[in-house]
């Protein structure tokens, strides 16, 4: 279980600090029982204490809200899986669980295994660009302070700098971006270039596998194609992606399959090609999603307060 392990404090994200911090046993490490998935997530659970606002202060005592729900999902090698759904639905949270990086007040529960190892949270967070990289969802996970050139060739041995130096240029001129960047700050970059940057950070690590969310907003159409591209590319040299998003058009341009998320859980992980021939499709909720692509006439799914429209009967809503 994952929510028995005490997590390291880590440099960059949220501090790694959560209530089970408390209740130390030593995880059990076995593997997973015929896996050959390079991530397995089963059964994740995240919830948070917080004061019921539904009360007035005076009375109001600590509450547990779920907000992830016995949530499963798996990346093989070789694979780009893309988790499309709507916003504040709780896809980061995923993100941040798979990274091994929880808020204090969260209680997270459920099993993740990488490449058939039982993971707990230390061991994920062990993992963090090194072996897992996440392209994080806000630029404001740069760093204000330190020159771009020194975030992307990240904190190494002396003796492995000229490599990644090495290492980053090509990334930059892949990404066409000018070698003055490297001297520039932050907040002299556009959010195309902020963004450009992170990805390259992650790519940097050389990892097994990419969790990038919402990896594409703020670039053009064609930059966020090129982005993609290099997912599928590091997907096609042996790599896994998950892939958060709300685009399901560009997802469906790369993924072999897209998990549908909805409310906090996946509710139908399938083929992209399923999305060619919506009989194919098993949840209303991946049929909405279908309807309201623009080939498809746009039919905006009523995603908030109709939960019946999509759990009573296949074709939910039209
Ligand atoms: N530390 C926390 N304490 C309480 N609630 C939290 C905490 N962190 C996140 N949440 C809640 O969890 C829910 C899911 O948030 P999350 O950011 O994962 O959604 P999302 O699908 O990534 O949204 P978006 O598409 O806007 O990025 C939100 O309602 C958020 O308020
Ligand atoms: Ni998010």
């Amino acid at each position: 279980m994952i929510e028995r392990a005490e997590p390291p404090a880590m440099p960059h994200g949220p501090h790694v600090d959560a209530e089970w911090h408390h209740h130390h046993t030593h995880a059990v490490r076995s593997r997973h029982p015929g896996n050959h998935h390079l991530l397995t997530v089963e059964d994740l659970t995240v919830s948070f204490s917080m004061y019921d606002e539904t009360q007035p202060y005076f009375r109001a005592e600590r509450v547990m809200r779920e907000q992830l729900h016995h949530l499963s999902l798996s990346v093989h090698e070789g694979e780009v899986v893309a988790v499309v759904g709507a916003s504040g639905s709780g896809k980061t949270l995923l993100a941040d669980a798979i990274l091994g990086l929880y808020e204090p007040n969260a209680r997270v529960s459920g099993r993740i295994w990488f490449d058939g190892e039982a993971m707990d949270a230390s061991s994920l967070a062990r993992l963090r660009g090194h072996g897992i990289s996440l392209v994080p969802q806000s630029v404001k996970h740069l760093d204000p302070l330190m020159r771009i050139g020194r975030q992307v060739v990240g904190a190494c041995a002396k003796s492995e700098r000229a490599r990644r130096e090495q290492r980053m240029r090509e990334l930059f001129s892949a990404y066409g971006l000018a070698p003055e960047v490297e001297r520039m700050y932050p907040h002299e970059l556009s959010g195309g270039m902020a963004r450009r940057v992170l990805l390259m950070c992650a790519l940097m690590d050389e990892p097994r596998l990419i969790v990038a969310d919402e990896p594409t907003p703020g670039l053009d159409l064609e930059l966020a194609v090129h982005a993609l591209g290099d997912l599928r590319s590091f997907a096609d040299r042996g790599g896994g992606v998950v892939l958060i998003t709300h685009d399901i058009d560009l997802a469906l341009s790369v993924a072999d399959r897209v998990a549908v998320f909805r409310d906090g859980t996946i509710v139908e992980e399938t083929a992209s090609s399923s999305f060619d021939d919506p009989d194919l499709l098993v949840h209303p909720f991946s049929r909405a999603l279908w309807r309201a692509m623009p080939q498809h006439g746009f039919a905006v799914p009523r995603d908030r307060g109709s939960a019946k429209d999509f759990d009573s009967g296949r074709e939910g809503i039209r």
